[in-house]
C-alpha cells in the first residue's frame, strides 16, 4: 500500500492536529508534513474572498514545497462583517476556509461561524488582529494555537481544532467520491480567485 504524504501550509498545532486526525482516519498511516506557506493576504483576512485566496495560496504553496506530497492543504482564518460595522448594528463573524488540492482538483470549503462580541468586532474593524485581541481579553497567551476563540467562547465545548476538523472533512468529500463529482469542481486548479 502506498502511504500518502500530505502537505499542510501551517505550523500551528491547532490546525496541524485536525489535519493529521482527518487524514489518519481516512488513510491510516498517511504522513502530514506542516510547512510555512505564505497566504499572500493580510495577517487578518477580512471577508470570504480574501480568506479563500489565502487558503488556496497556502494549499498550493504547501504542496509545491513538500516533495512527493499527494495533497496540499491550506487553512485560513478570517472574519467578516455583515450589515456594515458592529457600530451600525451588524454582526461580525469568525470562520475558516479550507482549500485542498491534489494538483488537478482544487476544492474549497468553509467552516461554521461564530459571532464575535461587539467589543472584539469594533477593534477588528479598526484594523487590529483577532489573536492579540483575544489574548488580551482572556489573559492567555497565543490562544490561536490552543483552543482558540471558539474554545474560549463556547466554554471549551468546541475548540478551534474541532471546527477545522469538520470543515476539512466536508471539503474532502469530492476527493473521496471523485466518480460522483466528475466534470465538476468548485475551482479548476489554475483558476485565479478574484
Ligand atoms: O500559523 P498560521 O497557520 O498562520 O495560523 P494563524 O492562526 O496565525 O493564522 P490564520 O490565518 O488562521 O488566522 C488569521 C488571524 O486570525 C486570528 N485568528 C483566527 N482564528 C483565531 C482564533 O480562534 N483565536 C484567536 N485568533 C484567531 C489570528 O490573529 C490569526 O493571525
Amino acid at each position: 500500500m502506498t502511504l500518502l504524504t500530505i502537505a499542510a501550509g501551517t505550523l500551528n498545532p491547532a490546525k496541524l492536529r485536525p489535519v493529521e486526525q482527518v487524514f489518519e482516519q481516512l488513510w491510516p498511516g498517511s504522513r502530514v508534513q506542516g510547512v510555512q506557506a505564505a497566504s499572500g493576504v493580510p495577517e487578518q483576512p477580512i471577508g470570504v474572498q480574501e480568506t479563500m485566496r489565502g487558503a488556496v495560496q497556502r494549499a498550493r504553496a504547501a504542496r509545491a514545497a513538500v516533495a512527493g506530497a499527494s495533497y496540499g492543504v491550506g487553512l485560513e482564518g478570517g472574519v467578516r462583517f455583515d450589515m456594515g460595522t458592529s457600530a451600525e448594528g451588524g454582526g461580525c463573524w469568525l470562520f475558516g476556509v479550507v482549500a485542498v488540492t491534489d494538483g488537478t482538483r482544487l476544492e474549497v470549503g468553509r467552516s461554521a461561524e461564530l459571532r464575535l462580541p461587539p467589543v472584539v468586532a469594533s477593534r477588528l474593524h479598526d484594523g487590529e488582529e483577532l489573536g492579540p485581541i483575544m489574548d488580551e481579553l482572556s489573559g492567555q497567551q497565543n490562544i490561536k494555537q490552543k483552543a482558540g476563540t471558539v474554545g474560549l467562547l463556547t466554554g471549551g465545548l468546541l475548540s478551534r481544532a474541532d471546527v477545522w476538523q469538520m470543515a476539512l472533512t466536508l471539503t474532502l468529500a469530492p476527493f473521496l467520491h471523485a466518480e460522483l463529482y466528475q466534470g465538476q469542481q468548485t475551482f479548476s486548479s489554475d483558476t485565479e480567485l478574484t
